[in-house]
């Protein structure tokens, strides 16, 4: 997390568990000499416990507010390179707060993000059947994840320094 914020996020990364937002924004913020953050670690920080107890306890609905917040939160204090969590694009508050900015859409096929993730980490959606989940779940999403890119790079066959360089260069960004 950066502590000093000059402006709004040089990039934001959206996309599906495994398309590689951290990965992806780490080597990025690296190229670019800027801070990473993800809100996900945010809302875990705030709420003193994972994002998997978050939906047990309080439900989708509350956590997608408590992420809207956040997202706005990492808008306003955050000019390095942000990700946000694989579902935040579902809240119509947080795509509102997206516009404009230089938001790209990290692809993945379920062929490599099987590969990238085993789909088999406590992903509180992907708990049962997480092929077919991860099948529906990009059927409804696509769309989302890509009304509110600037830019889609495919990142199915590139390592993350090849996804990093064309995020670069679809934003006409370059490295520090
Ligand atoms: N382009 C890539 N090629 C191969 N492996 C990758 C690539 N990008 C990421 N990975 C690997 O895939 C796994 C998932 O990547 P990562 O955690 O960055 O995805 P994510 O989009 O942040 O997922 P989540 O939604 O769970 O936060 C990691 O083990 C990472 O090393
Ligand atoms: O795809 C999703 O809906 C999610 C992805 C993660 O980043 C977390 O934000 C949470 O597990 C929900
Ligand atoms: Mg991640």
């Amino acid at each position: 997390m950066t502590a000093a914020a000059g402006g709004p996020p040089a990039v934001v990364l959206v996309g599906p568990p495994g398309a590689g937002k951290t990965t992806v924004g780490r080597a990025l913020a690296e190229r670019l000499g800027l801070g990473y953050r993800d809100t996900d670690a945010d809302i875990e920080a705030l709420a003193g416990k994972p994002i998997a107890e978050i939906f047990i306890e309080e439900g989708e609905a509350h956590f997608r507010e408590l992420e809207r917040t956040a997202v706005r939160d990492a808008l306003a204090g955050h000019d390095g390179v942000l990700s946000l969590g694989g579902g935040a694009i579902l809240h119509d508050g947080t795509r509102a707060l997206l516009a404009g900015l230089p938001v790209v859409f990290l692809d993945v096929s379920l062929r490599d993000a099987v590969h990238r993730v085993g789909l088999d980490a406590p992903r509180p959606l992907l708990a049962v059947n997480p092929r077919q989940r991860w099948r529906e779940l990009m059927e409804q999403r696509r769309p989302l994840y890509t009304e509110v890119a600037r830019a889609v790079v495919s990142t199915d066959d590139r390592t993350p320094q090849d996804v990093a360089a064309a995020v670069l260069d679809a934003l006409q960004l370059k490295d520090a």
